[in-house]
């Protein structure tokens, strides 16, 4: 039943790093909200402008055209956290509970419920305010796909489709020239990412968090290519893959964030031990944000539509404490304290991975 509880102003707000398909949801939330009647707000800058009070309004024409947009008009952070948020106390940072100032402020404007768009930081922090009693609605971002409680995380097709391409790329330049070429993609500790692009881009080695990988197997199956007369060989390696008994590579520490590590370094590391250990030359090319930013896909355009839809849809029910999600290709709910502090990884009988063993690729294992 819709509206049965009369909510009749909400917020929306992008946390986290961002995500093709962003802009989709906020543009679907805002349609729906005012369809139905409700005021709808806009937080800027995620939590940290929930935090200092960056409420505007949401109209029809201010998401006019931002569909097919990459990115948030909202804007983000993978920082702040109001429940440990960064003050300046006699010159120093000291860091302090803020979430009675954040529902202050959206309180001191009527608005009554919140929809999060965010990865598992942003929603662990949305079931938080949940739990003080502040009715929340989760939509799951991110590129990673490491949320649990849903098949697919908008923003992850578009993704996989930039690095599906770049491989494409790498393939002629590596036969022309009978070199290894090593693709780093994203992905912290899960490898979704790395496992469909080199599906689809035809990968010889997949190496992904979830699988520490051996030397010793990548190079036979270089080898084992280059007896073939294949002298060329493609690896999509994921940022967060390391050797069996090795560790991840980290690129830089982000202080004030609460995982503070940003990983990086992995498919340099890798192209040069390959080139030395067989000889044949290497390049590493790293993908980077290249795979967050930009146009979203007409898959991520139409999942995020549904997801903004149907968590506008949780808050006209009452049916608070939700993450949006897909299963078996429809749009379901799921408690977010179900899913808040979990994580979803590649496992060893996915379908996928088995699909890849299967055709020959190696895993490094
Ligand atoms: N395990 C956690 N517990 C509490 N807060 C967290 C946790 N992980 C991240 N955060 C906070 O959530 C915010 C967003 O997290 P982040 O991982 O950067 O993005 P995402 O929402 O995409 O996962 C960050 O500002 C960080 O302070
Ligand atoms: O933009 P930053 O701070 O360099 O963070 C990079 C990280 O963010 C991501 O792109 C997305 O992660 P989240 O969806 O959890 O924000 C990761 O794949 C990557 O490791
Ligand atoms: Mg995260």
């Amino acid at each position: 039943m819709i509206n049965a509880n009369k909510v009749k102003s909400i917020a929306v707000l992008t946390g986290g790093g961002d995500a093709p398909g962003l802009n989709a949801v906020i543009r679907a939330v805002v349609r729906t909200g005012i369809g139905h009647g409700l005021k709808v707000w806009g937080i800027k800058n995620g939590f940290g402008g929930m935090v200092e009070n960056q409420v505007i309004e949401m109209t029809d024409e201010y998401v006019a055209g931002i569909l097919p947009r990459g990115g948030t008009i909202l804007g983000t952070t993978n920082r702040d956290n109001p429940f440990n948020y960064p003050t300046m106390q006699g010159g120093k940072t000291v860091y302090k509970d803020m979430s009675s100032q954040a529902l202050k402020n959206l309180r001191q404007r009527d608005i009554e419920a919140l929809v999060v768009i965010g990865g598992d930081g942003s929603l662990k922090i949305g079931s938080e305010f949940y739990q003080l009693g502040f009715p929340v609605v989760a939509v799951p971002k991110t590129i990673d796909n490491d949320i649990p409680g849903t098949e697919r995380t908008f923003g992850f097709d578009t993704a996989v489709g930039v690095a599906a391409d770049a491989l494409d790329r790498l393939h002629t330049t590596a036969e022309s020239h009978h070199r290894v070429m090593v693709l780093e993609v994203m992905g912290r500790y899960a490898g979704w990412i790395a496992l469909h692009a080199g599906i689809a881009g035809g990968a010889d080695c997949i190496l992904i968090p979830e699988i520490p990988f051996q030397i010793d197997a990548i190079i036979a199956k270089i080898e084992e290519r280059q007896r073939r007369g294949r002298l060329f060989s493609l690896i999509v390696i994921a940022e967060g893959a390391y050797p069996q008994g090795g560790e991840i590579s980290v690129s830089r520490i982000v202080e004030g964030s609460h995982e503070k590590i940003r990983l990086g370094g992995a498919g340099e590391k890798l192209a040069r031990q390959l080139e030395s250990l067989t000889g044949v030359e290497s390049r590493c090319t790293v993908l980077g944000h290249v795979q967050r930013g930009g146009t979203p896909t007409a898959f991520d355009r139409v999942l995020s539509t549904r997801y903004g839809v149907a968590a506008a849809e949780c808050l006209l029910e009452g049916a608070f404490g939700n993450m949006v999600a897909l299963q078996k290709n429809e749009i379901i709910r799921v408690p977010i304290v179900d899913i808040a502090g979990k994580a979803n990884n590649v496992t060893a009988n996915n379908e996928l991975l088995k699909a890849g063993r299967s055709i020959g690729i190696c895993f490094g294992d």
